[in-house]
């Protein structure tokens, strides 16, 4: 009751917004929640409460020539708005990366932050731009097929001056995982095989190239390829099986 009648206060009172939101951040989310349901808040709402979050599959800084170079390359191919509202069509769209899974659904912004909130993505959890997994992923729908482009970062390092080989199954786990999720909905990893080929050269970039072989009822069933960035050097292949789940699985049902 005070701390609903401390919001409406707040939301009436206070008219700028800055202000507000620097109020509101002060209230435990737990104390929140009771009076968001029963106000219904639209999601509009939530960027009183937090900054819009950030998309760490975009160029930055630490991005070598090479990264960029592809990222170009395939940004090209991606289908884009064109004057008028006409579509180029082009196959591919890239897609967005966010330091949470939570932040891909709807009011997951908001989600994020009352859920574990210390929780981070595994591949996103450092601000520090190319110190470790530096990538993006671009997916083509009609070739059920995804190209992730991947700069490997100094606190990957396993053999000197080379890359974990638990970061190379992490990053496989990601690219196969966000095919199998993008065809199949929610899904989690039931079985990786994963043969090394050749050592990856820390700051290197590699391309996980991904297609997916069969689905059979809950099963998808996916293999990759790491390779060079032109290609000529197999680094690394791998299959994947991934079950499609209910989302209360993830909370232990
Ligand atoms: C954006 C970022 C994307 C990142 C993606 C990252 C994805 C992840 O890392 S997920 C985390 C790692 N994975 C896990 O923790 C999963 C742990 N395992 C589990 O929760 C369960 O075992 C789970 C969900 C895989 C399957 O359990 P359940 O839903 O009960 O399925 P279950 O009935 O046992 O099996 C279904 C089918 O799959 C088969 N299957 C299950 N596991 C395996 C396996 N390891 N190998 C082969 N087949 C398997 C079963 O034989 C069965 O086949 P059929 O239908 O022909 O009889």
């Amino acid at each position: 009751m005070v701390t609903r009648v401390f919001c409406q206060t707040v939301l009436h009172t206070v008219s700028a917004r800055p202000l507000r939101s620097a109020i509101l951040r002060l209230i435990p989310r737990t104390a929140l929640l009771p009076w968001l349901s029963s106000r219904a808040v639209s999601v509009s709402e939530w960027p009183l409460l937090s900054s819009p979050p950030r998309d760490y599959s975009l160029p930055n800084p630490s991005w070598s020539t090479e990264m960029r170079r592809l990222y170009e390359y395939y940004d090209s191919l991606c289908e884009k708005e064109m004057e008028g509202g006409e579509k180029k069509p082009g196959g591919w769209g890239r897609l967005p990366s966010y330091n949470r899974t939570l932040k891909y659904a709807a009011g997951g912004k908001c989600l994020s932050k009352l859920l574990k909130e210390k929780a981070r993505l595994f591949t996103r959890n450092t601000e520090e731009q190319g110190a470790a997994f530096e990538y993006v992923v671009f997916m083509n729908k009609s070739e059920k097929r995804c190209v992730c482009i991947f700069q490997a970062g100094h606190l990957l390092e396993g053999p000197p001056g080379n890359v974990h080989g638990g970061a190379i199954a992490t990053i496989i786990d990601t690219s196969l995982g966000t095919l199998a999720g993008y065809l199949s909905g929610i899904v989690m990893t039931a079985n990786l095989n994963i043969n090394y080929c050749s050592p990856i050269p820390l700051g290197s970039v590699v391309l996980i190239d991904s297609v997916l072989d069969k689905v059979e009822g809950r099963k998808t069933f996916v293999s990759c390829q790491v390779t060079s960035s032109d290609g000529s050097k197999l680094h690394t292949e791998a299959t994947g099986l991934f079950i499609s789940i209910n989302v209360g699985h993830l909370f232990g049902g």
